[in-house]
């Protein structure tokens, strides 16, 4: 596959302590992927080296079908979005845009048409003659993200691009964001710890740890598969288990001795109030209901089963459980860790009555 954007066995050291770790992963032209991991786990250090912020101890970076290690930054095409917009605050809106062209000696005339073109774009062109603090956070965000565009870069590179702005403007922003980058078809890389916004905003979800990359792919497949025991208990709304064995439909003669680790998610869970409200009644678990969150769009709901608190989901269409009630949980599947690998077991009570059918 031919990338526009490409790191390969990239190693980075601060010290002795060792940032990127062997992080390999490629961009194709024009998507957006985000790299997605906990704090310090080495993101923005990956972004500031394709940027040629930081140089790589080993590996190489490809951007356009050249070897960028040593191309200077200024020089290798790409447009940086900070988390904390870096605006000029004494400029305008439309001087702010303009900088970069100017300081290229950009002629007066293109500037005016390119300045106009990105107020445009990002919707600003009323504001463009205001200063960066009579803006709102969302509309700073966008004079960076303008600003970054102005040279016509060939990669977009943004740093947490949402973090400063508060949430309901941050989900407009990240629509907004999205659609904008498609149809200018750049090609865009940005940096999150939220993984609501990974999956929301990227085209393509890379998955940064220790400064490895677990796995990449789409958010559809980081979700439903998961190919190491990081990502199945860093991505979704995981619970781990010690043994998995000890519920119902896990725990048969088959299994092997050792450990039996596993992550069940709320959307492996169905519960029910009683038999009647359950598909496979005898493979279900007697539970009691500890804790109830309330989530908008249904109630989150905590029951415990055999001593282990699992997380299930609970419609609002349906009789509310409430804490202290008993209720029944089918464990429709669950991700086993051993070894290292994940591995989907669906419960064997399932397995047996599609034999039966
Ligand atoms: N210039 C530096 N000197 C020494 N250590 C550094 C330097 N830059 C980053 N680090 C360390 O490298 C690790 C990775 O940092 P990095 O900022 O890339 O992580 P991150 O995943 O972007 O985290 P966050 O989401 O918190 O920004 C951290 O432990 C950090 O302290």
């Amino acid at each position: 596959m031919s990338y526009e954007v490409e790191l390969k066995h990239i190693e980075k050291y601060f010290g002795s302590f060792k940032a990127a770790d062997d992080a390999s992963f490629g961009v194709e032209k024009g998507q957006l992927a985000g790299l997605l991991g906990p704090s310090g786990s080495g993101k923005t250090t990956l972004l500031r080296m394709l940027a040629g912020l930081e140089q790589p101890d080993k590996g190489d970076i490809w951007i356009a079908g050249r070897r960028g290690n040593k191309i200077p930054a200024r020089e290798r095409g790409i447009g940086f979005v900070f988390q904390n917009y870096a605006l000029f605050r004494h400029m305008t809106v439309r001087d702010n845009l303009a900088f970069g062209l100017r300081v290229q000696k950009v002629d007066d005339h293109i500037i005016k048409v390119r300045t106009d073109e990105l107020l445009e774009l990002t919707g600003l062109t009323a504001v463009a003659k205001r200063y960066p603090q009579q803006l709102s956070g969302g509309q700073r965000q966008r004079v960076a993200f303008a600003r970054a565009l102005a040279p016509n870069p060939k990669v977009l590179l943004l740093d947490e691009p949402f973090a400063a702005i508060d949430a309901k403007v941050r989900k407009e922003l990240r629509s907004w964001l999205r659609e904008a980058i498609h149809n200018l078809g750049i090609t865009s890389l940005f940096v999150t710890h939220d993984q609501d916004e990974a999956v929301e905003v990227a085209d393509k979800i890379i998955i940064v740890n220790k400064g490895r990359i677990e796995q990449a792919g789409s958010p559809v497949e980081i979700y439903q598969s998961p190919q190491t025991p990081f990502v199945a208990d860093f991505i979704g709304e995981s619970v781990k288990v010690e043994d998995y064995t000890r519920f119902k439909g896990f725990g048969d003669e088959n299994v092997s001795s050792g450990a039996h680790q596993g992550i069940i998610r709320p959307e492996f869970i169905e519960l029910a109030k009683d038999e009647r409200e359950i598909s496979l009644p005898l493979g279900a678990e007697q539970g009691v209901v500890k804790a109830t969150y309330f989530r908008g769009s249904n109630m989150a709901v905590d029951i415990e089963v055999r001593g282990q608190i699992l997380r299930a989901a609970r419609s609002l269409e349906k009789e509310p459980l409430q804490v202290g009630d008993k209720a029944l949980a089918f464990i429709h599947r669950i991700y086993s860790l051993e070894a290292g690998q994940t591995r989907i077991i669906e419960n064997r009570a399932k397995r047996q009555e599609s034999v039966v059918i």
